[in-house]
């Protein structure tokens, strides 16, 4: 299995290439090379078996045998061993057709953690073997920082250092990064939003002898490998409820586009996926482009699902590649009009590609919080505001033929918005025992400009103090 750019200026890579360089060295992502396709009877297969394994058996299509599925079974057990319910992701049924794919179940309570803690047991494989040491550098709205700190502090070959928009997080989400006070982990409060965060993480892997000297490594789903680790939890909600045998849709609250692109892999793989529903809240970008071909990009605002507050999702130039025929001139050219303009030109056919599977919804903050009330009143169902975002796009755009059940992805646990929580519900969620003297213990972070050699700097102080230079 090969990699290559979704700007075709880079080298293929294999999977282990894929997994250490994150960001192609010429700006855009990785994808493979060729689609894995399953047919029908491959899929029934699958049905019954144990969420690691299936995990593993997708995972092994895209790394080419290295690691095999026989070594990825037990890594993949041991990431999942840790989370709160035994069957992973549990999928709930909330409504007539609406079920809740719960991918929150791991140790810091969001979806980030189905991928992340594997991730970390990959690049401690991978690095363990090559005597290699990389320093990780990651932007995060919320949640990816914190699961991605959970998955590699204190681990011998990594050191990390996690931006986050200063005062744009819930206070758990915050806390939950910056009370790790392992010597390998830093976090960075960056004046601005995630958009300037992605882009000053971005910025240093296109600074290449910084990115050279620091090792760098990506752990946001720029990194081909979080975004394939994301792919098993749609196969496995939809083989639950009948496929290949039955269509189903899955309704995905969206911000960076990496985990709605799973599940769009999902589908180009042969997954029966009859529709993409698209949430989004205020930071409606994704929902103008597929009602009207507007990708602009306006200023980023604060939400109630402030891991959705994102303007450039770094992963639809991942679909963008695919619906411009896999034209990596074009779809180069066109991101360079994007950043340069600040509104992306899509042609109209690729459009149409797109709407023909994806539809977008947004819903502002009295939306989610209408929906929270809706969904405790009416279901008994608990919902943070991120997965309301989704529930209520289900229930604005299903599909028009009632037998597709909709799955959403419900992306975080309600205890880490319990204040949006109790304005709807009156209810104010517990964080789990293991979590409930978060806002006593001491916090760690710098605050920082949205400036690149500032925080170049940061970071090589970081890692050049825990490598002992
Ligand atoms: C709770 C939650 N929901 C939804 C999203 C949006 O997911 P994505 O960025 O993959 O589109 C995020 C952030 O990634 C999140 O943390
Ligand atoms: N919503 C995310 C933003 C980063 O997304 P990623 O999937 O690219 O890591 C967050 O919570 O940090």
């Amino acid at each position: 299995m090969r990699y290559i750019s979704t700007r075709g200026e880079a080298p293929a890579r294999d999977f282990e290439g894929v997994l250490l360089a994150g960001l192609a060295e010429d700006g855009g992502l990785f994808v493979p090379e060729t689609w894995p396709v399953l047919t029908s009877a491959e899929w029934r297969k699958l049905r019954g078996l144990p969420y690691p394994a299936l995990a593993a058996r997708i995972l092994a299509l895209f790394t080419g045998g290295q690691p095999d599925e026989a070594a990825l079974r037990p890594l993949l057990e041991k990431a999942y061993a840790g989370f709160g319910h035994p069957a992973t992701c549990p999928l709930v049924q909330i409504d007539t057709r609406v079920f809740a794919l719960e991918l929150f179940h791991g140790p810091t309570l969001a979806f980030k953690d189905m991928a992340m803690q594997a991730l970390g047991l990959l690049f401690d494989a991978t690095l363990a073997r090559r005597g290699e040491r990389v320093t990780i550098v990651g932007a995060t709205s919320g949640d990816t920082g914190s699961a991605a700190i959970e998955a590699c502090r204190d681990r011998a070959a990594v050191d990390i250092v996690i931006l986050h928009p200063e005062g744009r997080t819930s206070e758990v989400q915050r806390r939950q990064m910056t009370t790790v006070l392992s010597p390998n982990v830093a976090n960075l409060a960056v004046a601005g939003s995630f958009d300037d965060c992605q882009d000053l993480v971005k910025a240093m892997f296109g600074d290449a002898p910084f990115r050279e000297e620091m090792k760098l490594a990506a752990v946001n789903s720029i990194n081909w490998a979080r975004v394939a680790l994301q792919i098993p939890y749609y196969v496995s909600a939809a083989l639950a409820l009948g496929a290949p045998d039955r269509e189903v849709a899955f309704s995905v609250p969206t911000g960076n586009f990496g985990n709605v692109l799973a599940a769009w892999a999902a589908r180009r793989m042969g997954l029966p996926i009859a529709q993409l529903i698209v949430g989004s809240n205020r930071n409606d970008i994704l929902a103008r482009f597929l009602s009207a071909n507007d990708m602009t990009v306006r200023t980023v605002e604060p939400s109630l699902s402030p891991s959705m507050d994102i303007q450039v999702s770094s992963n639809f130039e991942r679909l963008l590649f695919e619906l411009l025929g896999r034209d990596a001139k074009a779809t180069a050219g066109t991101m360079r009009r994007f950043r340069a303009e600040g509104r992306m030109p899509v042609p109209d056919e690729a459009w149409k590609t797109a709407t023909e599977v994806f539809r977008g919804f947004a819903l502002d903050d009295q939306g989610t919080l209408a929906e929270i009330a809706r969904l405790h009143r009416d279901c008994g169902y608990l919902a943070d505001p991120h997965t309301a975002v989704g529930t209520a796009a289900a229930l604005a755009v299903p599909p028009s033929d009632p037998a597709i059940p909709v799955v959403v992805a419900a992306t975080a646990h309600p205890a880490k918005f319990p204040d949006a929580v109790q304005r709807a519900t009156g209810i104010a969620p517990p964080l789990p025992p293991r979590l409930a003297d978060l806002y006593q213990r001491p916090e760690r972070y710098t605050r920082l400009p949205a400036d690149l050699s500032a925080v170049e700097s940061f970071v090589r102080a970081h890692a050049r103090r825990n490598r002992g230079d």
